[in-house]
């Protein structure tokens, strides 16, 4: 059984005993947060990151969730993406659709994948327009605080150095207000051209879950979660803090390690 508990200001926590677990409460929760949605709202929007989160929604097309969820109302979005064709190894379009996407009745046209035939720019810039008109249909709520869109839920990893969609440590774009999304072309990681929702969008959002295993993220959850870097400074998980919304961190024992003060129960 997972062990659940709330760190004051961090969110829910929910750390599971193997991944199998894991990847069940990761297919539940997806599943009846798109099921409030589509009764709430007729649609539901979701933020796709790259990465091992794809491998860890598998469950997702695997028997009841293949059979019950409404993907007829689903809308896919990246929270960030790699400025490569789509049929690139690095594409986390490709990764998706080879691990998700192609195995579950999805509507072609409700995924929102950016252009990959022009700069990093250009995609940045022509993704903000395609969200700004989905908002307009509603498709995508919008934030009441904030001219922002609210999507319904943003999926994220986490970085051994802290990072977070294509957010990175240290990097300008981590100080982005104005822009829905960003680009940036340095990323430390390779590729180096990126596009990425920025901290303003990702903090609209109703529910905003960070997927993090294996041990080599221990460090960087503890400072995303329970201390500050020994400068002072913020790692770019530890700006994720939604205004209204919900934040919920799906981990495993081996990412939890170094938590020492969350207050946990099973
Ligand atoms: O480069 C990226 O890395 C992060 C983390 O990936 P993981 O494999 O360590 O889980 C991912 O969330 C992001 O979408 C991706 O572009």
């Amino acid at each position: 059984m997972a062990l659940s508990g709330v760190q004051k200001d961090r969110g829910d926590l929910r750390i599971h005993e193997s991944m199998d677990e894991l990847k069940t409460d990761l297919a539940d929760y997806i599943a009846e947060l798109s099921d409030v949605s589509v009764k709430e709202r007729g649609f539901f929007a979701i933020a796709l990151s790259g990465g091992s989160l794809i491998g860890l929604m598998g469950k997702l097309c695997e028997v009841p969730y293949n059979k019950t969820v409404d993907w007829s109302k689903w809308y896919i979005f990246w929270a960030d993406e790699r400025v490569v064709a789509r049929n690139h190894a690095d594409s986390n379009y490709k990764l998706a659709k080879d691990g998700l996407l192609s195995k579950v009745p999805i509507v072609p046209s409700h995924v929102h994948s950016i252009n990959d035939s022009v700069s990093a720019e250009e995609a940045a810039d022509n993704y903000e327009f395609v969200i700004r008109q989905l908002v307009k249909t509603h498709v995508v709520s919008v934030s009441e605080i904030n001219d922002c869109p609210k999507f319904d839920l943003i999926l994220l990893g986490l970085g051994a150095d802290g990072h977070i969609a294509s957010l990175f440590p240290n990097h300008p774009a981590l100080d982005e207000r104005e822009e829905w999304v960003t680009f940036i072309t340095d990323s430390p990681k390779p590729p180096p051209e990126r596009i990425t929702f920025t901290l303003p969008v990702i903090n609209s959002a109703s529910n905003v879950a960070v997927v993090v295993t294996g041990e080599g993220k221990a460090d960087a959850l503890h400072l995303a979660i329970e201390e500050v870097g020994p400068d002072g400074s913020l790692i770019p998980a530890r700006m994720v803090q939604p205004t209204m919304g919900k934040l919920v961190w799906f981990l495993d024992k081996q990412a939890a390690s170094k938590l020492k003060n969350s207050d946990l129960n099973s």
